[in-house]
């Protein structure tokens, strides 16, 4: 295990790594960012991660009126520039991004309208959200051994044949920006904000930094796109893949599983408008009726955090969660 700056850890989830569990869980609930060595163990090899990229930018680079066919709707589809504000209370313009929202499919079957180039390339991009829920029960198994529960215990709330859920695979384009729509001071590519659902696995690219974490102390911390510097010596070594904990762990763990605050910043060290950023998150989401109580843990119990989440005696669902967080996000009503 390496440390990266922000305090991230790089961890080896491979068998021969008996520490797995126990280190994923530490960084859970240190900052709640860790990072993912990408080797077999992680099921993503780099082809498919470069494949999956290589669709996003062609989908972003091509026409505007190929993107408009498939505008955003129940969270699926293209999310135009400043569309999404995701720090409401203080953005005075949007976020300086456009994204593509892709949900679940169902037997390697989008459930919402696909534009090109995702729609002739069906089977790329579904297999490759399978392999992202395949990497995330994963280490929701390693989550369970930690805290020495059922293996399946977050698994099983996550498993996709068993009904709906607010999964969500996002790519990500933040562009840079001509001189006379330069950013202003306070203008930002993602606001802050912590992310709604279980787990997100976060692919990035190399040269193409921005991402920030807020640390306990109130500052904010770059999160490095290679966290061990191997680029530099071997610049086809696959980069590991990012996991931060998601609100839904959070609350299922007392609060003892950090879910930390992060943005997208328009990097100081490229030009005013910034330079080009990729990035794809896999937004893990469990069925939409999974209840937000405590998880039966010896360590949650005696942890005093705060845990569960209760409106007026009701035990929220993911899906109430979720329609919350979306409501703020879009401007519009839960
Ligand atoms: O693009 C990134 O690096 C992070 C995006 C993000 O935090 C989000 O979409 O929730
Ligand atoms: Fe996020």
């Amino acid at each position: 295990m390496s440390k990266a700056s922000a305090d991230i850890p790089v961890i080896d989830i491979s068998p021969s790594n008996s520490e797995a569990a126990k280190q994923i869980l530490a960084a859970a609930e240190n900052n709640g960012f860790l990072f993912i060595e990408n080797n077999a163990a992680a099921g993503m090899p780099p082809a498919k991660v470069d494949e999956m990229f290589d669709l996003s930018k062609k989908f972003f680079q091509g026409p505007v009126e190929n993107k408009k066919e498939c505008p955003t709707q129940n969270n699926r589809g293209w999310v135009s520039m400043q569309q999404e504000t995701l720090d409401p209370g203080n953005q005075k313009r949007g976020d300086f991004k456009e994204a593509f929202n892709l949900g679940e499919f169902a037997n390697n079957k989008p459930n919402q309208p696909l534009p090109k180039p995702f729609s002739n390339n069906v089977n790329t991009v579904a297999d490759f959200s399978k392999s992202c829920h395949a990497l995330c029960n994963r280490i929701l198994e390693l989550f369970a051994e930690a805290l020495d529960i059922p293996s399946d215990w977050f698994s099983s709330r996550h498993d996709q044949s068993n009904g709906a859920s607010g999964t969500i695979m996002r790519l990500l384009y933040y562009p840079s920006v001509s001189d006379n729509l330069a950013p202003e001071e306070d203008d930002i590519r993602a606001g802050a904000h912590s992310d709604y659902g279980t787990l997100t696995l976060l692919f990035q690219l190399p040269s193409q930094p921005g991402l920030e974490i807020l640390t306990p102390s109130g500052t904010w911390s770059s999160v490095p796109v290679d966290p061990k510097n191997t680029l530099p010596i071997d610049p086809s070594a696959p980069l590991p893949i990012l996991v931060n904990i998601g609100d839904l762990m959070s609350y299922w763990t007392n609060g003892l599983l950090k879910s930390t605050v992060h943005r997208v910043i328009f990097p100081k060290e490229a030009r005013k408008g910034g330079e080009d950023r990729y990035s794809m998150a896999y937004f893990c989401h469990p069925l939409d009726e999974a209840e937000l109580v405590a998880v039966p843990s010896k360590r949650i119990e005696q942890y005093k955090g705060q845990g569960g989440v209760e409106k007026g005696g009701k035990v929220l669902t993911a899906k109430d969660h979720l329609l919350e967080r979306l409501a703020a996000t879009y401007g519009t009503k839960a």
